[in-house]
C-alpha cells in the first residue's frame, strides 16, 4: 500500500511536470489558491530583453491591420513599400481611369495619386511610429508583466516542491498516523472486549448483588417481623415486668419472713446434719453388718446343701397322657393337674387306666420322700404274688406336681451357681418318661422347664447381688452327645462332622474346642437358643431315629461375678444335662438294626461310665482318697468331670413312667438313682478368690 502510494505520488510528479495546470495549490499557511497557468511566450529571447524585429506599421482598422501584421513577419525596412489593395483606392482608380482620356491627364492623375500616397505613407509612417512606440510600451509592460510572472512561476515552482515535500511528509505522517490509527483500532477492539467481558462479569455481579439484595430484603422483613413480634413480646414483658416487680416486692416480704424462718431451720439443720451424719454411719455399719451377713448367708446356704448333700436325687413320675391309651379309648389321666393330660374329661374310663397305670403310691404327704411300687404276679404254682418296693430320695414329684413346684427345690442349686459353685442337674430316665419336659418344658410359661427357670433364677440372682457390689457376666452353649461324638446345638455346621474337644484347666474350669459360647444377657435369650437347638436336632434326626431320645444334651451357662466393693471374684457353672433313654437292650427294639444297636450301646457306655464315676466318687468319699475316678470312660462322664467331682453340687432328677409296662424300666431306673443316692461326693468347694 505504501508503494503504490508512492508510485501514485511519482505519477503525481510527472503529470505535474507535463501538465502544470493541473496542480493542486497547497501552501504552507492553507492559502488554497489554484495556481495560475504561466504563460510561455513565443520566442524565449524576447523574454530575455531583445525586442523581436517588428513589423510595419499597419492600419489601424480590423481586417487590413490584421493583413498587415501577417506581412511584418518577413524583414521589415529593405523589403520596397508596397501600397495596400484598399477597396477605397482601388475604387478610386477605377473612377479615374474611366474620367481621363489622355496621357497627361493621367500623369497628372498619377502624381496626384503619388503624392497621396505618400502622404498616406508619411501618415502609415508616423502612425508606424507611433504604433512601434506603443508597441514597445506594451512590450515594456508585458516584459515587467512576464517577469513578474517568471518570478511568480519561480514562487509558485518552489512553493510546489515544498508544497510537494510537505505532501510526501504529509503522506508519511498519514501513513504512520493510519499505522497508529490501525493499532489504536486493534487495542480499541481489545479494550472493547475487555470491557464487554467487564461489562458481562459486572452485569453477573449485578444479578448476584441484586438476589443478595432480594435475600437481605427477605431476611430484612423477617427481622422486622420478628422485630415486631419481640416489640410485642416486649411490652408483654413490661407488663408482666410490672406485675412480677409487684410479686418481687411481695416475694421479699416473704423472703424476709422465710430468712426469719430460714434462721430458725439452719439451727434445727446443723441438729439434722449431725443426726444425718450418725444415720450414715449406721448405715455404713449395717451394710458391713449386710455383706457380714451375705458371706454367712452364703455360708450357711452351702452348708445347707451339704447337708442336702453334695449329690442328691430326685423322682418325678410323669402323668399318664392320652397317647398312652389305645387310640380307640377316650381316655383320660386322674392323675395329672396338667394342661397336656387327660384327666379332665367327664368320660373318663377309670378301669381302662387303672389297667394302663403301674400301681405306684407316694405316701407322705407333707415331705414326699419316698415312692412304693407295686405288683402282682402269678408265680409258678399259679398263685397270685404280691411284689412291693420302696425308694427314698431327696425329693419324690407325684404326676400332679407342676414344673414350679420342682424348680422351688432346684432354685436353691441356681442361688449357689451365683455364689461360685459347680452346680450339674441330670434328667435321667426311660424314653418317654418326661426327661426333656422336665428339663426344657413346654412352650408356655406355666410349662418352662429347668433350664429356662434355673437361667431366669441365675439372672434374678445376680441382679439382687449388684446391690452388694456385686458384677456378673453370663454365657451359655449347648452340646450334644451322640454315639460318642460332640456336637454343637448352637452352631452351624453339619452334625458329627466336626471334631470337639475338651480341655479342662488346673482352675476347675472346662472348655469344648470350637463350639459356640454365647453371651447371655436376658433369660428370654435362653428360650431362643433353647428353640435354635431345638430345630438343629430335628434336622438331625431320620424318621428311624428320634434323635433327642438317643442323644445327651449339656447345657452349660458359665458365670463369672466380680465384687468391687470386696475385691472378691467368683466363677461358678451351671449344667443342665437331659440324659439319652435309659432302656434296656432288648427294650429299646434295637433288634438287628445296627445303627439303634450303636445307639443302645454308645448310650448304655456312657450311663454305665455315670454310675462307675458317681459310685467311685461315693468310695472316695467315704475314705478310700486313692480311688481311681472312671472320668474319661465316656464323653459325658469326661465333659462333666469338674461338676461331677468333690467341688461341686450334683442333683439327678429321675423321671418316672406311670405305665404298668413300663414297670421293670422303671424298677432299673430306681436301683440306679437309689445307687447314685447312696454316694457321697464330698464337700463341695467354692471356686471364690479372695481380694
Ligand atoms: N410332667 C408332665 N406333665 C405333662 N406331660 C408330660 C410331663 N412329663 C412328660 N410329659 C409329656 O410326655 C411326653 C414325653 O416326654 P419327654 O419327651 O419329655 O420324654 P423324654 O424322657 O425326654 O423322652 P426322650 O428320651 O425320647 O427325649 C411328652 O409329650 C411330654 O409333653
Amino acid at each position: 500500500m505504501l508503494n503504490s502510494r508512492k508510485r501514485k505520488a511519482a505519477d503525481d510528479d510527472q503529470d505535474n511536470q507535463t501538465q502544470p495546470r493541473k496542480l493542486p495549490a497547497i501552501s504552507e499557511n492553507g492559502n488554497n489558491k489554484p495556481l495560475r497557468p504561466s504563460k510561455v511566450l513565443p520566442n524565449r529571447a524576447a523574454a530575455k530583453g531583445k525586442a523581436p524585429a517588428l513589423p510595419a506599421p499597419k492600419a489601424t482598422a480590423g481586417p487590413a491591420i490584421r493583413r498587415t501584421t501577417r506581412a511584418t513577419s518577413a524583414p521589415a525596412k529593405n523589403e520596397p513599400v508596397r501600397p495596400p489593395a484598399r477597396p477605397t483606392v482601388v475604387g478610386t482608380r477605377g473612377a479615374a481611369g474611366r474620367t481621363t482620356t489622355g496621357p497627361l491627364r493621367g500623369k497628372a492623375a498619377e502624381d496626384a495619386r503619388f503624392h497621396a500616397l505618400q502622404e498616406q505613407m508619411t501618415s502609415i509612417e508616423s502612425a508606424r511610429a507611433a504604433d512601434a512606440a506603443r508597441i514597445a510600451a506594451i512590450l515594456e509592460a508585458e516584459q515587467r508583466k512576464l517577469e513578474g510572472l517568471q518570478s511568480d512561476h519561480q514562487n509558485l515552482t518552489q512553493e510546489l516542491a515544498d508544497a510537494r515535500a510537505q505532501e510526501l511528509n504529509q503522506r508519511r505522517e498519514l501513513v504512520t498516523v493510519n499505522d497508529e490509527l490501525e493499532a489504536l483500532k486493534r487495542k480499541h477492539a481489545n479494550e472493547l472486549m475487555v470491557l464487554e467481558l467487564e461489562i458481562k462479569k459486572k452485569e453477573r455481579e449485578i444479578r448476584e448483588l441484586k438476589e443478595d439484595l432480594r435475600l437481605c430484603q427477605e431476611d430484612l422483613e423477617r427481622e422486622r417481623d420478628s422485630v415486631k413480634t419481640l416489640k410485642s413480646t416486649v411490652s408483654q414483658q413490661s407488663t408482666a415486668q410490672l406485675t412480677l416487680t409487684t410479686q418481687v416486692s411481695a416475694l421479699q416480704a416473704q423472703l424476709s419472713a422465710l430468712q426469719s424462718a430460714l434462721d430458725m431451720s439452719c439451727n434445727s439443720s446443723s441438729q439434722l446434719k449431725l443426726e444425718l451424719e450418725s444415720e450414715r454411719k449406721r448405715v455404713a455399719d449395717l451394710e458391713s453388718e449386710n455383706r457380714a451377713a451375705e458371706t454367712l448367708r452364703r455360708k450357711l446356704h452351702n452348708m445347707v446343701q451339704e447337708l442336702k448333700g453334695n449329690i442328691r436325687v430326685f423322682c418325678r413320675v410323669r402323668p399318664v397322657l392320652a397317647s398312652d391309651l389305645p387310640a380307640n379309648a377316650l381316655a383320660k389321666s386322674i392323675d395329672s393337674g396338667n394342661d397336656e393330660s387327660p384327666n379332665s374329661s367327664p368320660e373318663r374310663d377309670d378301669g381302662l387306666l387303672e389297667r394302663v397305670k403301674a400301681d405306684i403310691t407316694y405316701p407322705d404327704k407333707l415331705d414326699p420322700k419316698e415312692i412304693i411300687l407295686r405288683a402282682s404276679s402269678e408265680s409258678a404254682t399259679g398263685q397270685e404274688r404280691k411284689d412291693e418296693w420302696t425308694f427314698t430320695f431327696d425329693r419324690v414329684f407325684d404326676p400332679r406336681s407342676t414344673q414350679a413346684e420342682v424348680f422351688e427345690e432346684i432354685s436353691l442349686l441356681a442361688q449357689s451357681c451365683v455364689d461360685g459353685y459347680n452346680v450339674c442337674i441330670f434328667a435321667y430316665g426311660q424314653t418317654g418318661s418326661g426327661k426333656s419336659f422336665t428339663m426344657e418344658g413346654g412352650s408356655t410359661e406355666y410349662n418352662a422347664g429347668m433350664i429356662p427357670r434355673a437361667v431366669e433364677e441365675v439372672f434374678k440372682v445376680a441382679k439382687e447381688l449388684e446391690c452388694k457390689g456385686w458384677e456378673y457376666k453370663m454365657e451359655g452353649q449347648f452340646l450334644e452327645i451322640y454315639n460318642e461324638t460332640i456336637n454343637d446345638l448352637l452352631g452351624k455346621g453339619e452334625f458329627d462332622k466336626k471334631r470337639h474337644d475338651i480341655h479342662h484347666d488346673k482352675a476347675g474350669r472346662t472348655t469344648v474346642s470350637d463350639v459356640n459360647v454365647v453371651p447371655l444377657r436376658s433369660p428370654t435369650q435362653v428360650r431362643s437358643l433353647l428353640s435354635i437347638a431345638q430345630s438343629r436336632r430335628t434336622v438331625a434326626s431320620t424318621l428311624m431315629n428320634e434323635r433327642s431320645s438317643r442323644s445327651h444334651s449339656v447345657f452349660t451357662l458359665r458365670i463369672s461375678g466380680e465384687n468391687a466393693a470386696t475385691g472378691e471374684t467368683c466363677e461358678g457353672s451351671l449344667n443342665l444335662v437331659d440324659l439319652a433313654g435309659s432302656e434296656r437292650l432288648e427294650k429299646s427294639g434295637a433288634g438287628n438294626d445296627k445303627d439303634r444297636l450303636k445307639e443302645t450301646q454308645s448310650i448304655n457306655k456312657s450311663l454305665s461310665a455315670l454310675g462307675d464315676v458317681i459310685a467311685a466318687l461315693g468310695e472316695k468319699g467315704d475314705g478310700k482318697t486313692d480311688k481311681h475316678i472312671p472320668y474319661r470312660n465316656s464323653k459325658l462322664t469326661y465333659l462333666l468331670q469338674n461338676s461331677l467331682s468333690g467341688n461341686s453340687k450334683t442333683l439327678m432328677v429321675l423321671n418316672l413312667s406311670p405305665l404298668a409296662g413300663h414297670l421293670n424300666e422303671s424298677l432299673c431306673s430306681l436301683r440306679f438313682a437309689t445307687k447314685v443316692n447312696n454316694t457321697t461326693l464330698g464337700t463341695a468347694k467354692k471356686q471364690i478368690k479372695a481380694a
